[in-house]
């Protein structure tokens, strides 16, 4: 396994918890939107706006739930009753939406996960909470697809993994260098994934293949 130290339990990420020293009240969010509403040149107080900064606050909570969700939690269930079963396991097409940390401004796309399963499979709806607990944070995109990696890397029941992640970033489509429908592909691969060619062409091959 490379240069990854396996543990049954990985650290605990960024949480919650760790950034609450410094975490403003509720009060303070919802007047920090009212005055971004007022920096862009409306009004707050006026009837449209008025709830608008509990809303913002509300769908933040929601948006960037992420930091207070630990990827170790998420791939817990691992089932051993496979037959044996000992190849590769892909999920492809998982949609995701997350925002930049430059900007703030959305991206979005789809990301694709394989690994190899050693002893045991872990449950397929935990590769979508994954990536969701990633995406419902700020970071780039290359961050994203090497945390996944690493949350992987990190349990005994995988020997190698891939995350391919396709996404269009809102800050280049609808504002700065405004170019709407360019995509951003970026990949990290880990055990037979980043040691045989041939192992990475499959998995390229498969993503593709549909
Ligand atoms: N590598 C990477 N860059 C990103 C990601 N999301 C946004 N960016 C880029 O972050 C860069 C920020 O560039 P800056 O020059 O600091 O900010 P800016 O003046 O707003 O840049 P422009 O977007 O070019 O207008 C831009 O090139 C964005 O396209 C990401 O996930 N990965
Ligand atoms: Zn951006």
């Amino acid at each position: 396994m490379d240069d990854v130290v396996k543990s049954a339990r990985p650290q605990r990420e960024r949480t919650a918890e760790k950034n609450d020293a410094r975490k403003p009240t509720r009060e303070e969010a919802e007047a920090a939107v009212a005055t971004l509403l007022a920096w862009a040149g409306d009004d707050p107080s006026r009837e449209g706006l008025r709830d608008t900064p509990a809303r913002v606050a509300k769908a933040y909570e929601e948006l960037f739930a992420g930091y207070a969700q630990d990827p170790s939690d998420v791939l817990d269930t691992v089932f051993e009753d496979v037959g044996g079963y000992g190849e590769m396991v892909l999920v492809r097409d998982i949609p995701f939406y997350s925002h930049c940390e430059h900007h703030m401004a959305p991206f979005f796309g789809h990301a694709h996960i394989a690994y190899y399963p050693s002893g045991g499979v872990f449950g397929l709806s935990k590769f979508g909470r994954l990536v969701d607990i990633y995406a419902r944070r700020l970071q780039t995109q290359e961050t994203m697809t090497a945390q996944i990696l690493a949350a992987l890397d990190a349990r005994l029941h995988s020997r190698g993994a891939a995350v391919m992640i396709e996404a269009e970033h809102m800050c280049m489509s609808m504002r700065g260098v405004r170019k709407p429908g360019a995509s951003t592909v970026t990949m990290q691969f880990s055990g037979p994934f980043k040691t045989d060619p041939a192992e990475q062409a499959r998995f390229l091959t498969l993503v593709r293949g549909r």
